[in-house]
């Protein structure tokens, strides 16, 4: 059973400082025990509150880091809806990340032809795939990657990544990174890491924030049989982490 370490903050600032003192902690931590800091960042409000204060940390060896992204818009990387393109204005314009170690899916690749939905694979998902085959099974063949961090969102509906309520995508137990291509956020087309892939992190934060997310917050927390894709993350051997400001959380019984 994962005991998840929930904390809200009075404002998001706050918010953003205390998850970049836990980024520069798994990083060093990871950096020391493995030589390298393995991340998957989510798209929508995460960047900014994540780039606030770590954009400024100059306590962390940013060429250690291998940045992915835990979904992505299969849009081109120079435009607005790419996640790639908010994480860059974000964060990756003010810290010395190697430009090769951020690992950015092949928007080319898109085929004209849409894959049904249940093939689940497409010319990107494949090549992104295998940018973290070749990444983490480059010594031996594994069967899950083990990231050392993965930064979540949480949608209104309780989706995070690309994975929503009640899509066959949720029933993925194999492949790493898969397409979809009926998102109902906006845009439709996407890549997704799978559920094995974020519950085998090492780390996993969920960062939510305002009053729009109190509702599904309260039914995450309080109702754990809603089956929501937010409430299957549940890390196998890693620790889940919940960041919140108080508008989010005003409905919970956090211990104050
Ligand atoms: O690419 C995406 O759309 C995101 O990865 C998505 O999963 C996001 O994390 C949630 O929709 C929450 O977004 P907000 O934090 O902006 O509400």
């Amino acid at each position: 059973m994962v005991h998840p370490i929930v904390r809200s903050f009075a404002t998001s600032n706050e918010l953003s400082v205390s998850l970049a003192n836990l980024v520069t902690e798994l990083s060093a931590k990871s950096i020391e025990a493995h030589d390298r800091f393995t991340v998957g960042i989510s798209g929508g409000s995460l960047p900014k509150l994540l780039g606030a204060d770590l954009k400024h940390r100059k306590d962390i060896k940013w060429d250690k880091w291998e940045v992915f992204f835990c979904d992505e818009r299969i849009v081109p990387l120079d435009h607005e809806d790419s996640n790639y393109f908010v994480c860059k204005k974000e964060l990756f314009d003010h810290v010395p990340i190697p430009p090769e170690k951020i690992h950015t899916i092949k928007p080319e690749l898109a085929s004209e032809n849409e894959p049904k939905n249940e093939e689940a694979t497409d010319p990107v998902s494949l090549e992104y795939e295998q940018q973290l085959i070749d990444v983490f099974a480059k010594a031996s063949s594994i069967k899950f990657p083990l990231f050392d961090l993965l930064l979540l969102g949480v949608g209104p509906d309780g989706h995070t990544c690309s994975l929503f309520p009640g899509h066959p995508l949720l029933d993925e137990k194999d492949l790493w990174v898969v397409y979809i291509g009926d998102s109902p956020k906006p845009p439709p087309k996407r890549v997704t890491l799978t559920l094995p892939v974020v519950n085998h992190a090492r780390n996993v934060a969920f960062v939510a924030t305002g009053s729009g997310k109190q509702d599904i917050l309260h039914q995450i927390f309080e109702d754990p049989g809603s089956n929501l894709p937010s409430q299957l993350v549940k890390p196998v051997n890693g620790k889940l982490y919940w960041f919140l400001d108080d508008a989010a959380s005003a409905k919970l019984n956090l211990p104050k």
